[in-house]
């Protein structure tokens, strides 16, 4: 266990001398949620529990608008613990700013002490500021920024700057104790995985797909993922980097299913339906038919694509409405909106884009037609669907799902 000799500043082993490392999270818009405030906090309460569990049971508190996640009795709050902590309360949804923070007593010496652990370390200019709601502590707010600014120059000889410092040490005065910490890191925002329900993301091995996933859980809805594979046509290189898309994306939620389902012959018979310049509409049609099947069985309120208004050529608003017209469900296109550039600046942030680069023989390739239409007519579309059965082939397709879990666990949402 680390700990803090409070006079040099300096980590030692032995129990903590200056008090409990724990993480302070500032919450998103669940704030903003007025009589809601109460489910949403549990939620994002309960899926944080469950994206720690394999770290440390944790206890979590709501205080003053920020929430405290402190390490169970016994259950090894050390410095290194509960950094860890904080890094994977970063991917939990629903969270804006994450602090690795020091809850101490109401001394001034113990807060002299987190501040020091805390700074230890660092380079670059810094400001202390204190706010004091109990005001029975010992020193006023400007006495303990002075107090604690000139015990860090002290130590570490970094100069002070109050204005726009390169770091913040910031120290509130509770009733019965104190926290203690600095800027902190970056959450993703949104709301909290679970609480707008569930949908069904159809994942290709692209670079669009898992980034519209990654949209949709910000928005607070789980996800389970749908992959068509071009099998028995294709190798299974497109099932493993689906595989692999869903392990990356599964720090968001926990628990992600992956459903893969062999296309390769029913892009057959779509070929030889004579579908030619409609067959890649035609194929997603019967893409999202099978989606929807398959949402409705798993709860799915509604479908979820990677599409980008005019990215290719099956992407114009012509063929997104024809391609509506074959389900019941709401399409959600997250990315619709969004340019290339933008879409593959936040798989990079995600982890995403590497994974989505490599190399695969995607399904889509056996259909591509020499000229694919970009203005579809429903009711030609329709025709198709008629010769294809595509009702009685899409629930052949559903049933031929295959469930993969790429990740073990129950998941961080109900
Ligand atoms: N093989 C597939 N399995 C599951 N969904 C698919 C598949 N191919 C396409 N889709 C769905 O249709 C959307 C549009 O696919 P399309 O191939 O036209 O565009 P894309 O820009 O290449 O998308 P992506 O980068 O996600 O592959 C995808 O974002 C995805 O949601």
């Amino acid at each position: 266990m680390t700990v803090l000799d409070t006079a040099a500043g300096q980590i030692t082993g032995g129990p903590p001398a200056i008090g409990e490392p724990c993480v302070l999270i500032k919450l998103g818009e669940v704030v903003l949620k007025g009589k809601n405030r109460e489910v949403f906090e549990r939620r994002l309460q309960n899926n944080l529990r469950s994206a720690v569990r394999d770290i440390a049971p944790v206890r979590i508190w709501r205080r003053h608008g920020v929430m405290v996640v402190r390490v169970e009795r016994g259950g090894g709050a050390d410095v290194a613990t509960v950094d860890a902590l904080a890094r994977r309360i970063t991917d939990v949804m629903g969270i804006v700013w994450v602090h690795r923070a020091w809850r101490v007593g109401k001394d001034p010496d113990s807060v002299v002490g987190a501040a020091l652990e805390l700074m230890a370390g660092r380079t670059g200019s810094f400001a202390v500021r204190s706010r004091r709601r109990d005001k029975r502590f010992p020193l006023t707010s400007t006495e303990l920024d002075r107090l604690v600014g000139s015990k860090i120059v002290e130590a570490y000889g970094l100069p002070v700057k109050l204005k726009e410092p390169e770091h913040t040490l910031s120290i509130e005065v509770d009733r019965d104790e104190v926290f203690v910490f600095t800027d902190g890191l970056p959450g993703q925002g949104g709301l909290p995985v679970g609480m707008s329900g569930r949908a069904l993301v159809l994942l290709s091995g692209g670079i669009d797909s898992p980034v519209a996933a990654y949209r949709m859980m910000r928005r607070g809805l789980r996800v389970d993922y749908l992959h068509f594979s071009g099998m028995p046509f294709t190798g299974p290189e497109s099932i493993y980097k689906a595989y692999a898309l869903v392990r990356e994306l599964d720090r968001f939620q926990g628990g992600s299913r992956l459903f893969v389902v062999p296309f390769g012959k029913a892009q057959q018979q779509i070929k030889s339906s004579g579908a030619d310049r409609l067959a890649v509409v035609a194929q997603r049609r019967l893409m999202l038919r099978t989606g929807e099947i398959l949402a409705r069985r798993l709860g799915g309120l509604a479908l979820i694509t990677g599409d980008s208004l005019g990215q290719v050529s099956s992407q114009t608003l012509a063929n997104m409405t024809a391609v509506d017209d074959a389900v019941e469900l709401p399409i959600l296109r997250p990315l619709v909106g969004m340019d290339k550039v933008e879409i593959m600046d936040t798989a990079r942030r995600i982890g995403t884009l590497t994974i989505s680069e490599l190399p695969d023989e995607d399904c889509c390739t056996l259909l591509a037609p020499r000229r694919a239409e970009t203005r579809a007519k429903i009711e030609d579309l329709r025709q198709i669907d008629r010769r294809l059965d595509a009702e009685e082939l899409a629930e052949k397709l559903a049933d031929s799902v295959q469930e993969h879990r790429p990740v073990y666990g129950e998941g961080n949402a109900a």
